[in-house]
């Protein structure tokens, strides 16, 4: 059985502030180690703060973007020896808001795949599909060639240890989130897309999330479906106890 991971993505929410108090109410509250994996993905600016926060509990530290060089003329960037350094843990590489407002491409999010592994961190790569494209029954195709193309390159076993977050952009902070149906189905294609491009081991051991519009009182319909192991949460992911609810309820029966 494969260990549930819950990532919170904080987007470009709270103060440094808010973000240490948040991480003070729950770092001592998380579930075990053995029952989930715990990620909070905040803005740069908070990061190497947070990780000496979380040092020694069950919590690791995510960033939400990086670049896939490590260093140069990049004005704004930042890279991935610079989160490595100060002890990130996660990248999420290919959020749809990164690919829709910041032109992140296939390409560019295969680069930073790439690059996260290079740099010992653990990229959880989002894909999903417009609600166009759901309407047009094309998800399976849309999503399928994504995660083709962002993992190019890659190695069996770098497979077996990356996150995969299944966010249909229709649902993202619209509060309309999949059936649990539906995105278990999207999660099993990711699966045989991956088992034909890899192999059946790498297939029965990627994590494989849902993200878009979980909350406490949705997350165990979407995580007791046979292919979807977390959830990749925003809005919900805020407030301490909301967390905590969803951590609570992650945890495999
Ligand atoms: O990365 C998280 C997703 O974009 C989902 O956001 P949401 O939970 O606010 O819908």
């Amino acid at each position: 059985m494969r260990k549930p991971i819950i990532a919170g993505n904080w987007k470009m929410h709270k103060t440094m502030e808010e973000a240490v108090d948040f991480t003070e109410k729950v770092k001592g509250l998380v579930p075990s180690n053995a029952q989930v994996d715990t990620v909070i993905c905040a803005p740069f600016l908070f990061l190497d703060r947070l990780v000496k926060e979380v040092n020694g509990y069950n919590v690791k530290i995510g960033a939400q973007t990086m670049h896939y060089e490590e260093k140069g003329a990049f004005t704004g960037e930042v890279s991935p020896a610079a989160l490595k350094g100060i002890g990130v843990s996660h990248v999420i590489l290919g959020h749809s808001e990164r690919r829709e407002l910041y032109n992140e491409t296939d390409d560019s999010v295969n680069k930073k795949v790439l690059s996260a592994f290079r740099y010992g961190m653990i990229p959880i790569v989002c894909v999903g599909e417009s609600l166009e494209q759901w309407e047009n029954g094309e998800t399976n195709e849309h999503v399928g060639n994504q995660v083709k193309r962002a993992l190019q390159g890659l190695t069996e076993e770098q497979v077996k240890c990356l996150v995969i977050a299944y966010e249909p952009i229709w649902a993202i902070g619209t509060g309309k989130s999949s059936t649990a149906e539906g995105a278990d189905e999207v999660c099993g294609h990711i699966r045989q897309v991956i088992e034909n491009n890899f192999s059946k081991e790498a297939a029965d051991a990627v994590r494989i999330q849902y993200g878009g519009s979980v909350k406490p009182e949705n997350i165990r319909d979407f995580i007791s479906c046979p292919n979807i192991d977390g959830a990749l949460v925003g809005g919900a992911s805020l407030d301490p106890d909301s967390f905590l609810a969803l951590l609570e309820a992650s945890i495999n029966e």
